[in-house]
């Protein structure tokens, strides 16, 4: 195998893949031992069954870009973020955008929190020696322990906590299982379960039902649905996020928010103005779309940190590319963070009639390729939460055309 082929046989796959990875290698998921084909997802979505006929509630799946080498027969290195091998995919169909094929652990899955609490169904049912266990499997805090009290005399059960473990909230769902561990009968057991919610209440039961049976569950019971309360906006995080054409005010628009932001005092300010970003975040990359998305991305992931901790980031790059852009909003709402996305529209013509860098003189006598506008394309937003033509506006009113919102919206006091 040739140094090539083997970097081309790697995936990192996506938090919600890599957690039924994991229940897949635990055996969890029991009897299944892989990512399904399309022919088993659309069986299973149709009628709750394999193609085969063994009954399963939920697609579980592998999605794999459509330019991605692998081919059946290959086996695929599966990683997780920070790159440490965790399972190998023996493919055995690949359409649809998905690959299939039975997985097989490489190493310990060490990625996420609380790795100490993740207990494998036979280390459970191992403790467990054969006495019949009550499941509880925890999305959120539980509110009636009496009732677990109940059911477990009933039936001489051990109970055995299921903290449901996904995304943002999982910690504090471990969190409440082992308060409710203190609360409940000697001997009641937590395990950890990377369990991605689904989108159907129904489906998402049934699948919690067959993760409970696979830790050795005689019976099951679902805790409730957390209730989450957004925290009050001036305390949430927020990502201004300008996109537009070179010359079309992004930046000063931009440093002028910053500036009243900072002049208000109500809220810390992360400013990542495109240029700057390129010359220490980005430094070294191109204007290729590639690149481009690598920029954005980079710039996705520090706004989305920033958010995470209830900050305030600007960026303005030109960004432009929709489903880059798109990215980046699910990124930062998947942190709890609020996405604002400002298309600063001003015309080319008049970018160009400005043409402060005099790049678009440059870029029109062939001298820098690939420009936006020019050469390169730019894919005008139809999801902006504001638009703002800046030709004949001063930069003061450009400004509070942004700020306006975010204090009518309450981000700003
Ligand atoms: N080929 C090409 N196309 C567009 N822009 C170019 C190019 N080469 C250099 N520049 C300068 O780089 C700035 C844009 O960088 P960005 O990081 O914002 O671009 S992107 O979002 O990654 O597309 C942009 O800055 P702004 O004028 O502030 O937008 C330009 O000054
Ligand atoms: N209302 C306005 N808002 C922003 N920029 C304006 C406005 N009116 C004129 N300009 C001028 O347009 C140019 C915009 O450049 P810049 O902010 O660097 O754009 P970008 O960051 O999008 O490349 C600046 O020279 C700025 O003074």
């Amino acid at each position: 195998m040739t140094a090539e082929t083997t970097a081309a046989h790697e995936h990192t796959p996506d938090a919600r893949e890599l957690a039924d990875l994991e229940l897949l290698l635990s055996g969890a998921f029991h009897p299944l031992t892989g990512f399904m084909g399309p022919a088993d997802a659309h069986a299973v979505t149709g009628h709750g069954t394999l193609a085969d006929g063994t009954p399963w509630p939920a697609p579980v799946t592998l999605a794999l870009p459509e330019d991605h080498p692998a081919a059946p027969g290959d086996r695929v290195t599966l990683r997780d973020p920070e790159g440490a091998a965790l399972a190998a995919l023996t493919v055995t169909e690949r359409r649809d955008g998905l690959a299939a094929g039975p997985v097989e652990a490489l190493g310990a899955a060490e990625h996420g929190p609380f790795a100490r609490l993740r207990r494998t169904p036979e280390e459970v049912r191992k403790e467990l020696a054969g006495r019949p266990a009550l499941a509880v499997t925890m999305r959120g805090p539980l509110d009636d322990l009496e009732e677990i009290r109940a059911v477990a005399r009933e039936l001489d059960a051990v109970v055995l906590l299921l903290p449901l473990v996904f995304g943002e909230d999982g910690p504090a769902v471990v969190r409440a299982a082992l308060r409710a561990r203190d609360l409940l009968p000697e001997g009641t057991l937590v395990a950890a379960v990377p369990l991605a919610p689904r989108e159907e209440t129904a489906v998402d039961l049934e699948l919690r039902e067959r993760v409970a049976e696979a830790y050795g569950a005689a019976e099951h019971l679902a805790g409730p649905e957390p209730v989450t309360i957004p925290g009050p906006p001036h305390r949430r995080g927020l990502v201004v996020f300008f996109t537009g054409l070179s010359g079309s005010g992004k930046s000063t628009v931009a440093r002028g928010l910053r500036d009243a932001l900072l002049e208000r005092g109500s809220r810390t300010v992360t400013y990542l103005d495109g240029d700057v970003v390129r010359r220490l975040l980005s430094a070294g990359l191109s204007f290729s779309r590639q690149d481009r998305d690598l920029n954005i991305r980079r710039i996705g992931f520090v706004a989305a940190e920033v958010a995470r901790h209830g900050g305030l980031a600007i960026c303005a790059p030109i960004a432009p590319y929709a489903a880059t852009r798109a990215e980046v909003r699910a990124m930062v709402e998947a942190v709890g963070g609020d996405f604002l996305l400002v298309h600063v529209a001003t015309p080319l013509e008049e970018c160009e009639r400005r043409d402060r860098k005099g790049l678009y003189a440059r870029a029109r006598a062939g001298l820098i390729p690939e420009f936006t506008g020019v050469s390169d394309p730019y894919e005008e937003p139809d999801d902006a939460d504001l638009v703002i033509d800046t030709t004949g506006v001063s930069v003061e009113d450009a400004v509070g055309r942004v700020l306006d919102p975010l204090v009518r919206g309450g981000w700003v006091r």
